[in-house]
């Protein structure tokens, strides 16, 4: 599903030379697998999934996703397999605050109009238990009723792979395994592979795969062997 090889990315800093942020030599993930990603704040994660969804390009190295080489696209090219292939759970939400909950979900769907993806969104709300919420904006919602749209919005399009950052980073304790809980059971019934970014303990410890960003990214051992 996901096959990553010699990724590379750096970032330029005010003196002109640059940071390296990531040099991954491998990363895969299955269709369906649910990894959690955890790792020292700074170290790049977000900048993973960001390579990963085509929102920044890397230096070099080939991110395949769903055999589709990112690389080879244009940006234009890159927001279309994002679109189709990818849905992405930010830690703060990026609602649209003047649309209701039904509406956001739909605007999740690539050719989203007829009655088909009205029924798709529908279904996704009652699944993350706001059937009753469906004409709500935003404004309206609790926080994690709020995450919880954002989770539909991202499955609306059947993705094939979801990439949640820190997705409870904003959620009240009660509510953070109810939002865990939802992604993973919404990710198993559909077969779509899972990436999520966490700083918990308590949630990596839930998932079978477990990648450390230090341990995948020589780019982060070099910085550490620096250090030492
Ligand atoms: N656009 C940018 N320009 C310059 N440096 C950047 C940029 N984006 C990120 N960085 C730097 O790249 C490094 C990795 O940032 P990133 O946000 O990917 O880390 P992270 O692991 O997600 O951190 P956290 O767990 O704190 O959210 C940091 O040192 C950050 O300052």
């Amino acid at each position: 599903m996901l096959k990553i090889q010699d990724l590379y990315k750096s970032f330029a800093l005010p003196d002109q030379s640059r940071l390296p942020v990531l040099d991954i030599p491998e990363f895969k993930i299955g269709q369906g697998e649910q990894v959690v990603l955890i790792g020292e704040s700074g170290g790049g994660k977000t900048t993973l999934l960001h390579c990963i969804a085509g929102i920044m390009a890397p230096d070099r190295g080939s991110i395949q996703v769903d055999n589709i080489e990112l690389s080879k696209l244009s940006e234009a090219g890159r927001d279309r397999v994002r679109a189709a292939k990818l849905g992405y759970v930010f830690q703060t939400f990026n609602l649209l605050s003047g649309f209701t909950a039904l509406e956001n979900v739909r605007l999740g769907m690539t050719f989203g109009s007829g009655k088909h993806d009205l029924a798709r969104a529908t279904d996704l709300l009652q699944k993350v238990g706001l059937g009753e919420r469906l004409h709500h904006k935003p404004a309206a919602l609790s926080v994690g009723q709020q995450q919880r749209v954002a989770v539909a919005r991202a499955l609306a399009n059947r993705p094939k792979l979801l990439l949640a950052d820190e997705p409870t980073a904003n959620i009240d304790p009660k509510n953070q395994q109810v939002i865990i809980d939802l992604i993973r059971a919404c990710c198993r019934d559909e077969g779509i592979a899972l990436l999520m970014v966490t700083h918990s303990l308590q949630v990596a410890e839930q998932f079978e795969r477990v990648e450390r960003l230090e341990s995948l990214n020589k780019a982060m051992q070099t910085v550490a062997a620096n250090h030492s």
